[in-house]
Order: structure tokens, then sequence, then C-alpha cells
């Protein structure tokens, strides 16, 4: 397309300029500006004449130049646009001015996704994995229970991470499906009581556990969190062993381990305070503080957060970039990045493992999970 809406070559048409509109930070309307530069397709003259000419009315009032001449095509047409508009405020342009971005964005965001979809690999009941343009995602499917990962999610995740450690891919990227990134750890983990008792199943449970951590620290590719909704218990405490972490302004960041009776897993004891120093660390593992997209992304747990209505289309086009980097060289720096500190990773994850094993026994954890599935207090 092209980029700049000043190239408009046709007559224009008749605008609506009524309506109620809320004000848009000076921020979201710049944000949209850029978005407008990220789109592929051309959405043809008349939105870019709308477009044209809500930029200019937001950005300096009611059009007050002098009429060009009726020859003169492209200027008259500009002119008519933006006059067009009457004396509808600067807010309410702004307004205009994002909604129409934003209508543009998702109309093409969801032409692409459905275009582009690739076949999922087979032999994942729990998860979609997909690779394409270099780039494995693992996506967490159980978009009914929030993404809540079971027994068998903890072992596809396992199982998805040892192929994309081996496969062609550049970078490996971990999202959810549906409105939740994931709700953590699926309590109806704790509620099939195997044979041997709950002391087996609590041992199981952190062998399992133990490994499926062991996954992460381990593995040798960049691995990228796109955080498309809320996350909870385990999908946070991991995220200090991701390389890079997106999040959409709508996600939250909540670890509710003591209101459980549990406690930190996913290497958080260590890497929470690495993080974000000791003081917050301890609200959020502590005292069960759930955070906003911003705040984790000021407390250095999140790389960068992005406005929802355009999270994906932004996050992808990044990554695509990113994968189309030196295979090796990326590797290869990460180890370097995260050598110095696997041996420590791995004593934090046996330790964090053992206590955990020993909370699953404890009456308060019974009570919480018993409470949760009572409906008595949801988190
Ligand atoms: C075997 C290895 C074990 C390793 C354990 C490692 C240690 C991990 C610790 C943690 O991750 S602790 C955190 C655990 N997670 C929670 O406590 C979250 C519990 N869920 C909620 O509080 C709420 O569901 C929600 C996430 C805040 C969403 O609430 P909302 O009202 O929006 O939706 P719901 O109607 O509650 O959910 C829809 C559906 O999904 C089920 N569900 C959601 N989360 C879980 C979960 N974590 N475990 C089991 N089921 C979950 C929920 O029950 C609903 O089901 P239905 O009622 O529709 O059948």
């Amino acid at each position: 397309m092209n980029r700049t809406v000043h190239a408009v070559r046709f007559p224009v048409i008749q605008l609506h300029t009524t309506g109620a509109t809320m004000r848009v930070s000076q921020e979201v309307f710049e944000k949209a500006k850029d978005q407008l530069k990220l789109l592929k397709e051309d959405p043809g003259n008349e939105v870019k004449l709308k477009l044209y000419a809500l930029f200019k009315q937001a950005t300096e009032g009611p059009c007050s130049s002098p009429k060009p001449g009726m020859l003169d095509f492209v200027k008259k047409a500009k002119w008519d646009a933006w006059s067009s508009l009457g004396s509808l405020s600067k807010d309410n342009a702004r307004q205009k001015y994002v909604d129409l971005v934003s209508s543009l964005v998702s109309s093409e965001s969801s032409s692409q996704v459905k275009d582009t979809t690739p076949d999922s690999k087979h032999g994942y009941e729990t998860l979609q994995v997909t690779t394409t343009d270099n780039i494995t995602k693992i996506m967490l499917n159980r978009p009914e229970k929030k993404n809540a990962i079971t027994t068998q999610m903890y072992r596809e995740i396992i199982q998805a991470l040892e192929e994309a450690a081996k496969d062609d891919s550049v970078i490996t990227v971990i999202t959810g499906n549906g409105d939740y990134y994931c709700s953590g750890n699926d309590l109806n983990n704790f509620t099939n009581i195997p044979a041997g008792g709950i002391e087996k199943m609590a041992k199981d449970g952190a062998v399992l556990l133990e490994n499926f951590v062991k996954h992460f620290i381990d593995f040798p590719k960049p691995l990228i969190a796109v955080v498309n909704g809320p996350a909870v218990g385990i999908s946070v405490t991991l995220l200090g062993l991701f390389d890079i972490v997106y999040a959409t302004d709508r996600a939250t960041f909540h670890t509710p381990f003591s209101e459980l009776g549990q406690s930190p897993e996913g290497c958080s004891s260590y890497m929470f305070p690495k993080i974000m120093g000791l003081s917050k660390a301890n609200e959020m593992l502590l005292f069960n503080k759930k955070l906003t997209a911003g705040e984790a992304y000021a407390q250095g747990l999140v790389t960068e957060v992005f406005p929802d209505w355009t999270f994906e289309k932004e996050v992808w086009i990044r990554l695509k970039a990113y994968a189309n980097l030196p295979k090796n060289s990326l590797a290869l720096s990460k180890q370097l990045i995260r050598g110095v500190e696997k041996e420590k990773l791995h004593a934090v994850n046996c330790q964090e493992c053992e206590l955990l094993r020993e909370r699953w026994l404890s009456d308060e954890c019974m009570n919480a999970i018993m409470s949760f599935f009572g409906k008595k207090s949801k988190l």
C-alpha cells in the first residue's frame, strides 16, 4: 500500500461527522498512526481520503485553507474530505481515526489468520503445534478451561519442546488459545488420587513438575511467550525462563500460591527477585498480588505490552523478523547468556519441587482446592 494518505488521487465521499465519542490519548493516536504503516493491503482511495481528513482534523482542527481549483483533482479531493468534517472536534476526529485504523487492522489480521494457518502437528490433544516461517508455535489449546494445564498437557508440552529443540525452526513461541493465556495448574490434577494414595500422587507430581521445568531451563533456542490474556500460577512463574515476554494490555499476572496453600515453582523463587527485586517479588509470590500488564512491564517480567487490538499483528510481524536471523548465532548467544545460571536453576527447581511435594499433602492446600471446586473462592 502507498503508506502516505497524502497520495490520494480520486474524489471523495461524504463523511459522517456526528455521534458521541470518547477521548483518546495522544499515545493511542500515535500508535494508530504507526499501525497504519504496517497494513499490507491498500485500503483504497476512499478510505485513505477518510484517514487523511480525520488526521488533519485531529491535528489541525477544521479546514480553513482556500478551496483548490477544479482542475487540481488530488488537492480538491483532499480538501473536500477535510472540509466535509465541518466543526468536528479534534478529540472526536482522533477517536474516529483510531476506530477506522483499528477496523482496518482487525479485518486484515483476521483474513491473514485464515489464509496462513498451517496444519497442526499430529499427536497432541491439548496443544496445537505448528511450524511456519522458522517459528514453532506451541499453543495451549483448552480454551474452555482457560488453558489450565492437566498432567497430559505437561507431558505434551515437554514433548513439544523436545521436538522444537530439534526441528528447523529458529525460535519457539508459547501462547494460549482463547481469552486466557493460561489459568495455571489444572486443579483436577490433585483430585484424582491414584492407587498408591495421596503421597504417591504428590511424589509423581513433583517428578513431573521438575522434568517439565527442566525442559524450560535447558531449552536451547530463543523461547518467547506471547501472553494473549490473563496468566495464573505456573504460567506466570515460568516467564522468568523465557527469553522474551510479549503481552496484550488485557493480560494480568497472578501467582496465588499462599491462597492455595502452595509455594512458588518454575524457578520463580530465584528468578523473580532477580528480575524485579525482592520486595516486589514478595508481593507477588507471598501475598498474591495480581499485576496488570503495565505493572509486569514496569517490574521487568514483561518485555513489551501491546494494545489488545493490535497485539497479534504487531507481535507476529516482530517475531517473523526475529526468525529470519541466523539460527546458530541466536542459539549460541542464548547459551552464553543463560549458561552461567543453569546449574543454579536446576538446583532451585529441585528445591521448589521438594517443597511443593510436601505442600500438596498439607491441609491448607487440600482445603483450597476443595474450596475452588466448591466454587467458594474464585481468585
Ligand atoms: C501434576 C503436576 C502438578 C504441577 C503443579 C505445579 C504448581 C502449579 C501451581 C499453579 O499453577 S497454582 C494456580 C492454579 N490455578 C488456579 O488456582 C486458577 C483457578 N481458576 C480460577 O480461579 C478461575 O477459573 C479463573 C482462572 C480466574 C477464571 O475465572 P472465570 O470466572 O473467568 O472462568 P471459570 O468459569 O472459572 O473457568 C472456566 C472453566 O475453566 C475451569 N478452570 C479454570 N481454571 C482452572 C484450573 N486452574 N483448574 C481446573 N479448572 C479450571 C473452571 O473450573 C471452569 O470449568 P467449568 O465450570 O466450565 O467446567
